[in-house]
C-alpha cells in the first residue's frame, strides 16, 4: 500500500494536457483557457462622457455662465467639430467627447433656454470624462491558464477577441462492473442493486471539465470486461468501477492484465478506496476504482478530480481548509482516513458517526472530508482537524 500522496502524484504522472482548440465565446464559459487572450483594441477607444449633459470648456464655464449649444454628441455619432469659446455640445453618456471640451456639465447642473443653456453650478475641469484607455489598452492580456469565468469572457469580449483558444475536454469513459447491478429506473432482480457510482462520477467529472462517456454496465466475465475496455480504448482515461479487490468475482485487474495493462500501483493506504489501481492500457491512462460507492466518489474528489484538471493544464484545485473538531476521535489506524463529516454554523467539524463505505446517505450529508493521518492519536474535541470541501 502507497501513500495517499504518492498515487496521487503516479496519477498525475500518467496524464498530459489534451490539444486546443478554438471557441466561440458563448461556448467559453467554464473552458481551460490554453493561451492568453491579447486584446486587439484599446477601451475606451476615445476620451468619453460619463454622463449626460454638456461638453464644454470648464474655464468658460463658472457657475452662471451662459453658453450656446451648437450640436450634439451621442453614443456611436461623434461630433466633429470644435467648442469655441462660450460653446458647449449637447453629450449622451458614451460619446466621443469633442475636440476643446475638457468637462462634461451634468444636465442637473444647467438650465437649457432655446439654444442656450445657463451654469447652474459649475463642473469640476476633466468632471465625468473616461480617459481613452482607462479600461484597458491593445495588447493587454488575461493569462492562461485559467477556468474562464462570465467575467473574464465578458472582458475578451469587450476586447474583440469573438473566439478563445482552451484545451479539449477530455473523454473520460466510465466502467461500471458487476453482475448485481441494473441502470436507475430498471426493475432490479431480488439480488441486485441500481448502480450509482457511474452518474455520480460522471457529474463529478462534467463539473471538473471533463467529458463523461458513460459505457454499458460490464458483467463479472473476461469477455465482457474486455468488450468493455475495446470500447473505452479512444478515450483520454478509462475509469473501472468495482471488481477491484481480491474476491474470486473481481476480474477487473486480471483482465486489464491479460490486455496489457502496464500497472503503475495497486493498493494505497486510504479508507475509503484502499483497491485503487492506476496504470495504462494499451497506452490509455486507466484508473480501477473500488466498488463501494463511497470509495468511488471520494476517489473521484482525490484522483479524478485533479487528473481532469492535469489534461486541462490547470492548477489542482484547492479544497483544503482547517477546522475545529466538535467532538472528540478515536485513534487511527494504518490507512489515511478520508472521514464523511459536516461543517457546523459555528466553523466546527463533526464527524459521522458510520463510516462505512457503502453508505451514500451519511456522503450526501456531508459537505466535508476530514482527514486522519495515518496512525494518528486520539484527537479532543477542539483540536484543527485538515479537512477537504465537498
Ligand atoms: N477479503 C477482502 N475483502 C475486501 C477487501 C479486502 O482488502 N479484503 N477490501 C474491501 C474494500 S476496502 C473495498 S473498497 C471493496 C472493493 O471491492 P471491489 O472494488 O472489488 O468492488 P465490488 O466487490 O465490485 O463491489 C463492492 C460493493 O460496491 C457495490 N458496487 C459496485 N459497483 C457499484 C456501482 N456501480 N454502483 C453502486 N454500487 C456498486 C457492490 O455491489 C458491492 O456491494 O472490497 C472490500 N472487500
Ligand atoms: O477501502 Mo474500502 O474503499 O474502505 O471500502
Amino acid at each position: 500500500m502507497i501513500p495517499v500522496a504518492e498515487a496521487l502524484a503516479q496519477v498525475l504522472a500518467l496524464i498530459s494536457p489534451t490539444g486546443t482548440e478554438d471557441v466561440p465565446l458563448d461556448a467559453a464559459d467554464t473552458r481551460a483557457l490554453a493561451a492568453p487572450i491579447v486584446a486587439t483594441r484599446t477601451q475606451p477607444p476615445f476620451a468619453a462622457s460619463a454622463m449626460d449633459g454638456y461638453a464644454l470648456r470648464a474655464d468658460e464655464a463658472p457657475a452662471g455662465a451662459n453658453l450656446r449649444v451648437i450640436g450634439e454628441a451621442a453614443a456611436g455619432r461623434a461630433f466633429t467639430g470644435k467648442v469655441g469659446m462660450g460653446e458647449a455640445v449637447r453629450i449622451f453618456t458614451g460619446a466621443p467627447v469633442p475636440d476643446s471640451a475638457d468637462t462634461i456639465l451634468i444636465q442637473e447642473d444647467a438650465d437649457r433656454s432655446g439654444d442656450r443653456i445657463t451654469v447652474r453650478e459649475a463642473a469640476r475641469p476633466g468632471a465625468h470624462i473616461r480617459p481613452a484607455g482607462g479600461d484597458f489598452f491593445t495588447g493587454a492580456e488575461i493569462p492562461s491558464p485559467r477556468r474562464l469565468s462570465p467575467r473574464d469572457i465578458a472582458l475578451a469580449a469587450a476586447m474583440n477577441c469573438p473566439k478563445l483558444t482552451v484545451r479539449r475536454r477530455p473523454v473520460i469513459a466510465l466502467i461500471p462492473t458487476g453482475d448485481e447491478l441494473v441502470m436507475p429506473g430498471e426493475v432490479p432482480g431480488p439480488d441486485q442493486i441500481v448502480s450509482s457510482n457511474n452518474f455520480g462520477l460522471a457529474a463529478l467529472i462534467a463539473r471538473a471539465g471533463g467529458q463523461p462517456r458513460l459505457l454499458p454496465i460490464a458483467r463479472d466475465t473476461p469477455d465482457s470486461l474486455r468488450a468493455a475496455f475495446a470500447s473505452a480504448r479512444d478515450a483520454d482515461l478509462i475509469i473501472t468501477l468495482g471488481g477491484a479487490s481480491v474476491g474470486d468475482h473481481d476480474l477487473v485487474q486480471s483482465t486489464a492484465a491479460d490486455e496489457g495493462l502496464d500497472l503503475s500501483f495497486y493498493k494505497i493506504a486510504m479508507r475509503p478506496g484502499k483497491p485503487l489501481m492506476a496504470g495504462r492500457l494499451g497506452g490509455t491512462p486507466m484508473l480501477g476504482l473500488p466498488g463501494n460507492p463511497v470509495s468511488a466518489m471520494v476517489c473521484g474528489t482525490l484522483f479524478i478530480e485533479p487528473a481532469i484538471h492535469a489534461f486541462l493544464g490547470l492548477p489542482a484545485p484547492d479544497r483544503a481548509f482547517t477546522a475545529p473538531l466538535a467532538h472528540a476521535l478515536p485513534a487511527n489506524g494504518p490507512r489515511e482516513h478520508y472521514m464523511r463529516a459536516r461543517r457546523e454554523p459555528d466553523g466546527s467539524v463533526t464527524v459521522f458517526d458510520c463510516q462505512d463505505s457503502s453508505l451514500l446517505s451519511v456522503l450526501h450529508a456531508s459537505d466535508t472530508l476530514a482527514i486522519r493521518p495515518p496512525h494518528a492519536k486520539a484527537a479532543p474535541a477542539g483540536q484543527d482537524i485538515r479537512c477537504l470541501a465537498l
